[in-house]
């Protein structure tokens, strides 16, 4: 497949989808869109809802990152990771869903309160990592559902890695947070991508804080 990855020089909400494209040996090509460019407007406007990441498949093409990662879980119809079945795949959805609660929270923080917010945010985030520490603790299965790995999956690793950046130590009282990033970030593509300067080169955020 001919994947196309537009968007900026960061991780942001990419990096989620490069490593799960990693991960199952899929190559992509980034297209690059600096702050310049993006702020002449043309490519702005191309854009259905004036927003980055663009991603194309040859002729076809998503936005909305999350979009993006189900339409790469059920990829050929294989549906490789969503789970065995519709019950899995659904809370495979609702796993994401809150993921991305708490991605918008983190975002907000980084972007429009990182000074005044950082502590209160980092004192808070216990509350959050506990619901996944019980989930993967539950979950005998050693991820978010079922015994396969998921699309989720590599979202909660992206969070948690960016979350380890922030504070460092946030995982230390939750061993089933811990054990389950070290685990993912040791498959054997992930731990190169993870090591690989394409990746050590970009930010977390477009304003350069984390
Ligand atoms: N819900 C969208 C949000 C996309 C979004 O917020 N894109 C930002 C960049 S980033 O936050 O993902 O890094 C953007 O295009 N900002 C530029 C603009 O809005 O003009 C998604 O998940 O893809």
């Amino acid at each position: 497949p001919a994947y196309v990855i537009t968007y900026f020089a960061v991780r942001g909400r990419c990096e989620t989808m490069r490593m799960l494209l990693t991960d199952q040996g899929q190559e992509w090509k980034e297209n690059e869109v600096t702050f310049d460019m993006w702020k002449k407007g043309d490519l702005k406007a191309t854009c259905v809802f004036g927003q980055l990441p663009k991603f194309e498949d040859g002729d076809f093409t998503l936005y909305q990152s999350n979009a993006i990662l189900r339409y790469l879980a059920r990829a050929h119809g294989k549906r490789r990771l969503y789970g065995k079945d519709d019950k899995q795949a659904a809370l495979i959805d609702m796993m994401n869903d809150s993921c991305e609660d708490l991605r918008l929270k983190y975002i907000r923080m980084i972007y429009q309160d990182y000074e005044n917010g950082k502590a209160k945010y980092i004192e808070d985030l216990p509350g959050d990592l506990t619901k996944f520490e019980k989930i993967l603790s539950n979950n005998k299965g050693g991820f978010l559902v079922g015994g396969q790995i998921s699309y989720a999956d590599y979202q909660l690793l992206d969070l948690l890695l960016n979350h380890q950046v922030l504070s460092p130590g946030c995982l230390d009282s939750f061993p089933a947070l811990k054990s389950y990033v070290a685990r993912l970030s040791a498959r054997p593509k992930i731990k190169a991508f993870l090591e690989s300067d394409a990746h050590k080169s970009r930010p977390i955020n477009g304003n350069g804080k984390q």
